[in-house]
C-alpha cells in the first residue's frame, strides 16, 4: 500500500486518491465476472441475490449510525432521505420490496430470503463488520465507506444487460430494483463525494476517509469469496451435505 501523505491533499488530489481505488471495487471479482458472463447456475445465482439481501438490511441501520454521530444539522438534513430508501414509505415499497421482487423472480420464495437461511457465514461476518464499523468510526468515515456509490451505477447497468442477455428464465419484473437504484446512485454519489471532500481537510482525516473507502471494498468482495465458496451455512453445517455438493470419500476439497 502506498504512504499516505503527511499533509493535507489539495481537493483535487484527494478526490484522486479516493478514485484511485476503482480497482479494488467488487465488479472484477471472479464471481461476478462469472455472473456477468452468463456462467452461474440458477443456484448459484439464487445464493447471491439471498445473500445480497443480508447487505441491503443493514444498510437502514448504518446510516442511522452515521446519522446518529453527524453533529451537523445540514448533513444530518441531506443523509436522513436514505433513511427510507430500503423500507420505503408503506409495506411492500421501497429497497427491500423491490429486493424480495428480485428474489421471486429468480426463483427464491420469500420465505427462505427472510429467515436468512442461504446467507453464508462469510457474508454475515463482512456486513456485520461494516455495520461495527459505521456505529464505532466518525460519521464521515461512514460516509466514505458509502462512496463505493461512485463505482456502483455502470457496475449495476452491465449487470440487467448481462442478466438479461444469458439469464432469459429470470422474470423481468425483478430488475425493478436496479431501475430504481441506478439514477438515484449516479446522483447520490455525487453528493456524497462532495460531502467527504468538504468534511475531511486535514491529512488524517484524509487518511481517515480513502482507508474507510478501501475497508468498504474488502467488506464486498468478502462477501463474494463466501458467496462464491459454495451452498454451506449455519443451517447446513454439520447436516448431511445439499444435493450435488457431497465429496466422495477420500478426495481432498
Ligand atoms: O448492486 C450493487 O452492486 C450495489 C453496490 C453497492 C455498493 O457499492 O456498496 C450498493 C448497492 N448496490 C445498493 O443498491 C445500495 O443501496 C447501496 C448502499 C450502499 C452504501 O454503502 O450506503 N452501497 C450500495
Amino acid at each position: 500500500m502506498t504512504q499516505a501523505p503527511t499533509t493535507a491533499s489539495t481537493r483535487e488530489e484527494f478526490a484522486a486518491r479516493l478514485y484511485g481505488l476503482r480497482g479494488r471495487y467488487w465488479d472484477t471479482h471472479p464471481f461476478h465476472l462469472r455472473l456477468h458472463s452468463g456462467g452461474c447456475t440458477p443456484p448459484e445465482l439464487r445464493r447471491w441475490v439471498a445473500n445480497r439481501w443480508y447487505y441491503q438490511l443493514i444498510l437502514t441501520r448504518k446510516n442511522a449510525a452515521i446519522i446518529a454521530d453527524c453533529p451537523l444539522p445540514e448533513v444530518r438534513r441531506e443523509w436522513t432521505r436514505r433513511l427510507g430508501y430500503q423500507d420505503g414509505p408503506h409495506e411492500g415499497e421501497g429497497g427491500l420490496a423491490d429486493w424480495l421482487v428480485l428474489a421471486e423472480a429468480v426463483g427464491l420464495t420469500r420465505a427462505e430470503v427472510l429467515d436468512e437461511r442461504h446467507v453464508a457465514r462469510g457474508v454475515r461476518f463482512a456486513v456485520d463488520g461494516y455495520l461495527h464499523f459505521c456505529r464505532t468510526r466518525s460519521w464521515t468515515e461512514g460516509v466514505a465507506a458509502a462512496l463505493t456509490e461512485m463505482f456502483s451505477p455502470d457496475h449495476m447497468a452491465e449487470r440487467v444487460t448481462a442478466w438479461q442477455k444469458h439469464y432469459e428464465w429470470i422474470d423481468p419484473a425483478g430488475y425493478a430494483y436496479f431501475e430504481h437504484r441506478i439514477p438515484d446512485a449516479r446522483r447520490d454519489s455525487a453528493r456524497t463525494l462532495d460531502l467527504v471532500l468538504d468534511h475531511c481537510v486535514t491529512a488524517e482525516q484524509q487518511r481517515a476517509a480513502v482507508e474507510a473507502l478501501a475497508f468498504k471494498c474488502e467488506v464486498l468482495r468478502a462477501m463474494l469469496d463466501a458467496v462464491d465458496y459454495g451452498p454451506e451455512t449455519a443451517a447446513t453445517a454439520g447436516s448431511a451435505a445439499p444435493v450435488g455438493t457431497a465429496v466422495p470419500a477420500g478426495t481432498a476439497r
